[in-house]
């Protein structure tokens, strides 16, 4: 008989519960000048939308100049074809393009109302810039993480300057400006931002950084911190089955990415999705539910691992599951 331990199902579902979860409330954004940390895909992205849709100020800083220049390549390209398309006239397509402004350091990230990080999905990475943004920028910017995966509250936990209290007023205050804001690839195009409160985040922060993924167009959906939050938590596990079953010879890359396209109406299949999310950041994800559940089921599959190894990461380096020839 279908029994529930009742312990195990409290401990795994109720696990928010206790805490007091700041409410949502509704405000006006007040982002006057934004920073993006990152111009991969999802940076240049987030400044395109900020720039073009919410109107804002944005300055963008990556630590490879090569990456910037193609930021901003194909944020020209976009735009381009924006105007082409008439969906918008060429002076907003100017004036978009003159709102994102590139810096050299974080320094310069100094005036900025918030940030969004979008570096690399590591843990020890993403907490060594939070530490430097909470050193670096004003005390009340609110400082964002695009995140797939990584726990808020770790991030969050990262901003206390040494010694001081977590539970103390200047701690909350601290780690109470950092919040996850998810969006999705590729950026201009899909409509949704996941938005994320860690265990420490404030009620303002939440409602300024809803009001700004609004002001970019987008819809917002709200998820608990849990390794993966709801979009990554369900789809980085079907990713991973389906190199899985690549791996196992169960069917060939084509029939199985062909399954999910005319099967069930999937606009690409799992593994030239994978390869558009980049296989690294697949990897990281997948290793970050494995790691922060202990459960087996998420081991990372092998294959996946050798490819990340290789440096096939999909898309962004001309070779993944699929081959991706002048791009
Ligand atoms: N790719 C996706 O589909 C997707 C979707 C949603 C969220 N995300 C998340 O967004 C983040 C970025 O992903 P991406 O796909 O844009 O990766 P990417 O590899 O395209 O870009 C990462 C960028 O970070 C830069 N970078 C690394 N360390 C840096 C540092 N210390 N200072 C400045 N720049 C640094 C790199 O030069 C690179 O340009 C990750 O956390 C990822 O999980 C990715």
């Amino acid at each position: 008989m279908f029994r529930v331990d009742s312990d195990q199902f409290k401990s795994s579902h109720v696990i928010f519960q206790h805490l007091s979860l700041p409410a949502i409330m509704s405000v006006a954004h007040g982002i006057k000048l934004l920073g993006v940390l990152g111009a991969g895909q999802m940076g240049t992205g987030i400044a395109f939308v900020s720039a073009l849709r919410a109107r804002v100020p944005v300055l963008l800083h990556d630590q490879s100049k090569d990456q910037v220049a193609r930021g901003l390549a194909l944020m020209d390209k976009l735009l381009s074809k924006d105007v082409a398309k008439g969906r918008i006239q060429l002076n907003e397509a100017q004036e978009a393009r003159d709102r994102v402004r590139v810096v050299n350091a974080i320094e310069d990230l100094r005036d900025v109302d918030m940030v969004v990080e979008a570096v690399s999905e590591n843990l020890d990475l993403k907490r060594t810039v939070f530490r430097n943004f909470s050193e670096k920028l004003r005390p009340d910017a609110i400082l964002a993480t695009n995140t797939s995966s990584i726990s808020i509250t770790k991030i969050a936990a990262s901003v206390i300057p040494d010694g001081v209290s977590p539970a103390s007023a200047e701690g909350q205050a601290a780690a109470g400006r950092v919040v996850g804001l998810h969006f999705f690839n590729p950026v201009p195009v899909m409509k949704l931002v996941e938005l994320i409160s860690a265990v420490q985040t404030a009620p303002e922060t939440l409602a300024h950084a809803r009001a700004f993924a609004e002001a970019c167009g987008k819809e917002v959906a709200t998820s608990q911190d849990v390794p993966g939050f709801v979009s990554n938590a369900l789809l980085m596990p079907f990713i991973n089955e389906a190199i899985m079953c690549l791996e196992k010879g169960i069917a060939t890359r084509d029939d199985i990415d062909k399954t999910f396209r005319l099967g069930m109406n999937h606009p690409m299949g799992p593994l030239q999705l994978a390869d558009f999310i980049g296989l690294d950041t697949c990897l990281a994800i997948q290793k970050t539910l494995y790691t922060g559940t202990s459960d087996s089921k998420y081991r990372p599959s092998v294959l996946l691992e050798r490819m990340v190894d290789a440096q096939w990461l999909g898309k962004k380096s001309g070779r993944g599951f699929y081959e991706y020839k002048d791009e």
